[in-house]
């Protein structure tokens, strides 16, 4: 198995705005992250949140050290959410396995050692620093928070899932949910929003391999967009908004770290304030 690592720094607005398609590209879009027997992470200089992918394929892959955090483990100062979009797989880690059924979310605590991907699941990962060692937790599908929001007149109804987040359990920094539309509906995070105590990260998934998520990042009133494709993900700087338009059904995962884990905490952008 092979672990590979790729650093992003973090970016000023003012840089971003001058940015080309293939330079927002090569420093918002995260591809490939998912790959037969092996872990792929981003290590972003954004709150030191670190994404990636852990597809065992059938076999064990391990995730135990990187040269990135110079410490002994991985997980020795940091926290992680692990979201199942494959079909059962496994992750052991603290002296403890959890089998993972598609859409299960597993919380793992600061000091939880190396951690083992084993079975058919395909492992998104979500990462940042933790202050205090918290207990590991397995959050199913029917223990998350679900939040119906948006309109079929709008084009956004969807369903936000919220599992590691304050009404459901306790973490240091990281927050992390799902949010899937409803057939017909295509806007997610409409009215858009910022919010400068938090950085975020979007994984979109469960696309057809030719339809795309037309993602607009960007100050609110300097937007830019990116034409995601499926188990791509997009950096969203604290400056950033989030949201984005769908050809096709699709689901994203958004996980987030910064100063708080008030899930509210947001400086909303209504739709005709956006340039
Ligand atoms: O559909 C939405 O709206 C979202 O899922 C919004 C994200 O959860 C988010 O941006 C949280 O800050
Ligand atoms: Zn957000």
């Amino acid at each position: 198995m092979t672990t590979h690592v790729e650093t992003r720094h973090a970016i000023h607005p003012d840089h971003a705005k001058r940015m080309d398609t293939a330079e927002l590209r090569q420093h918002f879009l995260t591809e490939g992250l998912f790959a037969d027997a092996e872990i792929r992470l981003v290590y972003t200089h954004y709150d030191r949140f670190v994404l990636g992918g852990a597809v065992p394929n059938g076999a064990d892959i391990t995730l135990d050290k990187i040269e990135e955090t110079k410490t002994a483990t991985f997980l020795e100062r940091r926290e992680m959410g692990i979201v199942n979009i494959g079909d059962t797989g496994s992750v052991t880690a603290a002296g403890r396995t959890w089998e993972m059924k598609t859409g299960d979310v597993l919380y793992l605590g600061r000091g939880s050692g190396a951690v083992t991907f084993s079975g058919m699941g395909r492992f998104y990962l979500a990462s940042c620093p933790a202050h205090r060692a918290l207990p590991c937790r397995l959050v199913t599908v029917n223990e998350a928070k679900e939040m119906k929001t948006g309109a079929v007149e709008t084009s956004n109804k969807r369903t936000i899932r919220q599992f590691i987040h304050p009404l459901v359990m306790e973490s240091c920094q990281l927050v992390l949910g799902y949010t899937t539309l409803e057939d017909g509906s295509v806007w997610n995070t409409i009215p858009s929003h910022v919010h400068d105590r938090r950085m975020e990260a979007y994984l979109y998934h469960g696309m057809a391999p030719e339809a795309r998520v037309l993602h607009l990042m960007g100050e609110p009133q300097e937007t830019r967009h990116i034409f995601v494709a499926n188990e791509q993900a997009v950096i969203s700087p604290s400056w950033s908004i989030h949201s984005g338009a769908g050809i096709g059904g699709y689901t994203f995962i958004w996980a987030m770290a910064g100063d708080n884990v008030d899930y509210t905490d947001m400086d909303f952008v209504q739709p005709g304030d956006l340039r």
